[in-house]
């Protein structure tokens, strides 16, 4: 069966999934080369079955709010791929949560996971619940809700959730206290606990330092290095918050961050300060990113406007772009526009931000383009360093956990650089090499485990 004819298959197998489908193909179009070499995969069916998820639950999540009125929510656990260890990977509670959407974020684990070294499957899930103006109270009864159907499909050599969009150290403490009573158990079911009650240093921070690390390994390959940069970050949320701080430690200019309402612009850099801010609004306030002018004056605020095609934040003049808020938030236009800007890097901390016509701009550009599956994998090898802390019973420190994170981040971007010279990739392709190496460890694990 050829590619095409194989990506066919699965599109039939899985009608108006759009982003599945997109996460699906992508990978499809990267491991031609892989599958000429190893026929076998196509015989034992490897990228159908990976497409496949092992498990899907869906299931009916009751609660009741402030008012006293009973709300219905859909509640998911997409257990994609267990070859390489238990499904793992995050929660996300938005709105626009459903099952093309936890099915792509799952599919791209599996190889993201595979491609941290540790031994982790992967998985994601949700629901379309919206955190936005819950009240505390609200927050936790839904979270127990939640709860109460997928404590029975998790465990800590099973399925080991963590955050995602929506679900921070707050819901994490409330998913894992309705774990604990519900099992009577205390073990590292969820990772992304509070650091005193078995959650790792750094983990908070891990997605956004290690998409740093990552994109300062790039650059290193390329004779450059991102101190004196001007990077325009998306989002405000974790991942963009610690990209943001460490930009700031390696001596790069941040210059926006954005939510959902709108982006701001502050064109003297985000410093150590206006960050602290920021973490206030998000975390503590939990207020809007426009707030951020009422204290800096001199920054910009733009509203997002959805009825244009292009996004006026991948229009600042830049050398470096981090999205770090969702999946598709880079447009082909967008794309143009960072290209005519002359920027140097686009590495991905969200999921799958960058649409697959867009990524040929850049790529065709010769602009460094980092694929989030590889350069976004911090924060889920932080998790796998918790779980492998609560196996030990131990607690490591700070700088053990942001040294074994760097550490990860190298062998990442060097098992791509390895993999483009081996496959004879074009020198710029880190997604066709992530894809590649992603899939070689998944495929071979599942050769040897048998038809399961
Ligand atoms: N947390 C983690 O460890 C990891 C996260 N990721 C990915 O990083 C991205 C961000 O996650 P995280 O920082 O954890 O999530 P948070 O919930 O902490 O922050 C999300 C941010 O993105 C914005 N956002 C969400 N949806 C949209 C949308 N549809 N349009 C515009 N802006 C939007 C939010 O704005 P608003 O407040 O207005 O909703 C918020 O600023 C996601 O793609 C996630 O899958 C990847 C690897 C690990
Ligand atoms: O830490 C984890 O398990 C999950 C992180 C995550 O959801 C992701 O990498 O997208």
């Amino acid at each position: 069966m050829s590619e095409n004819e194989l990506y066919d298959r699965i599109e039939k197998r899985n009608p108006n999934e759009t982003e599945f489908l997109q996460a699906v193909e992508e990978v499809i179009s990267s491991i031609g080369k892989v599958l000429k070499k190893h026929p076998e995969y196509h015989q034992l069916k490897i990228l159908e079955r990976l497409a496949e998820p092992e498990r899907l639950i869906s299931f009916r999540v009751n609660w009741v709010d402030d008012e006293g009125n009973v709300q219905v929510n859909r509640g998911y656990r997409v257990q994609m791929n267990s070859a390489l260890g238990p499904y793992k990977g995050g929660l996300r509670f938005h709105p626009s949560v459903n099952q093309s959407i936890l099915k792509f974020l799952a599919f791209e684990q599996v190889f993201k996971n595979a491609l941290t070294g540790l031994p982790l499957g992967g998985g994601k899930g949700g629901s379309d619940f919206n955190p936005k103006e819950k009240s505390d109270q609200e927050i936790m009864r839904f979270c127990q809700a939640f709860m109460s159907e997928l404590y029975r499909h998790i465990g800590h050599f099973t399925d080991v959730p963590a955050g995602d969009i929506g679900v921070g150290s707050r819901e994490i403490g409330y998913l894992f206290g309705a774990y604990k009573k519900l099992q009577n158990e205390f073990t590292g079911v969820l990772t992304g606990k509070g650091p005193k009650w078995g959650g790792s240093p750094i983990r908070p921070e891990a997605t956004g330092y290690g998409l740093v690390y990552f994109a300062e390994n790039m650059m290193a390959s390329n004779g450059e290095s991102l101190e004196g940069k001007t990077c325009i970050v998306s989002g405000a949320g974790n991942v963009a918050q610690y990209a943001v701080e460490k930009l700031i430690q390696l001596g790069a200019k941040p210059v926006t961050m954005s939510d959902s309402s709108g982006f701001i612009y502050d064109e003297e850099g985000i410093d150590e300060e206006k960050l602290e801010h920021i973490m206030y609004i998000k975390n503590v306030s939990r207020g809007r990113i426009k707030e951020y002018t009422e204290k800096y004056s001199k920054a910009k605020y733009t509203e997002t406007d959805s009825s244009k095609d292009f996004k006026p934040i991948w229009e600042t003049k830049a050398d470096c772009a981090f999205p770090c808020a969702t999946q598709n938030e880079v447009k082909v236009k967008d794309a143009k526009n960072l290209k005519k800007n002359g920027i140097k890097l686009l590495a991905e901390g969200a999921n799958m931000p960058t649409m697959a016509d867009a990524i040929d701009v850049l790529q065709e550009a010769k602009i460094l383009y980092a694929p989030g599956k590889a350069c976004n994998a911090g924060g889920v090898a932080v998790s796998g360093l918790e779980m492998t802390q609560n196996r030990m019973g131990v607690y490591w420190t700070k700088d053990e956990v942001d040294e074994k994170l760097k550490n990860i981040m190298k062998r990442i971007h060097d098992d791509c650089r390895k993999t483009i010279e081996e496959y004879e990739l074009n020198s710029h392709d880190y997604l066709e090499a992530a894809n590649i190496f992603g899939f070689l460890k998944v495929a071979d694990a599942m050769k040897a485990q048998g038809i399961v």
